[in-house]
């Protein structure tokens, strides 16, 4: 499969799921920005894919982005969409537009919702609705010291 064929459009994702639920393979869920890929965002989406079978991820749009996060992203949508298919361990990646993934995690009802320990069960969007249905939600340690935002603040120190 070439790594743009992971980029699935909001439309076909649930079919994939639903085949991929229909075969019993359990569905990771996650999400996020991910601009400027880095060793902790790598680390994550692999312990994340080991949780099940197969790793969906949620990419903010860089509409939603820019309102989460004012002078991102530095790189583009399909960029950060083709980096992310090009990862061995993800299956999918979906982008959405809103601030937050609740409609899309209510689509995709996946057997695990996953988001890094720097986030709380209670509030990663989705906990509800994912634990109503029976779905697990857990959190992946973070790696100490990786971070966009230190990225862009190393290069920043550069131009000083
Ligand atoms: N160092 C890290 N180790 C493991 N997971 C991480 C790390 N940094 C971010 N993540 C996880 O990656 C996902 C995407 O996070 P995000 O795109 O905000 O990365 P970030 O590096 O924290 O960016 P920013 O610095 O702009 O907040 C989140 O679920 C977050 O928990
Ligand atoms: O890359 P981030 O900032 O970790 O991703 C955000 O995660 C939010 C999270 O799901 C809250 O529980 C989400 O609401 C936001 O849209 C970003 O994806």
């Amino acid at each position: 499969m070439w790594s743009k064929d992971k980029i699935v459009s909001r439309a076909a994702l649930p079919a994939v799921v639903a085949q991929w639920k229909a075969e019993g393979q359990r569905v990771v869920f996650t999400n996020g920005c991910f601009d400027l890929l880095h060793l902790g965002h790598v680390d994550y989406l692999e312990k994340a894919r080991h949780l099940g079978d197969r790793l969906v991820v949620g990419l903010n749009t860089d509409a939603s982005v820019s309102c989460l996060k004012p002078g991102r992203p530095l790189q583009d949508e399909m960029s950060r969409a083709r980096i992310l298919a090009s990862l061995l361990f993800v299956d999918a990646v979906v982008l959405f537009d809103e601030q937050t993934p609740l409609q899309l995690i209510e689509t995709v009802l996946p057997d695990i919702l996953v988001k890094g320990d720097d986030y709380a069960i209670s509030g990663i969007v989705g906990h509800e609705v994912v634990l109503q249905h029976g779905g697990q939600v857990l959190t992946v340690p973070l790696v100490a010291g990786y971070s966009t935002t230190r990225i862009v603040e190393r290069i920043r120190q550069l131009g000083d």
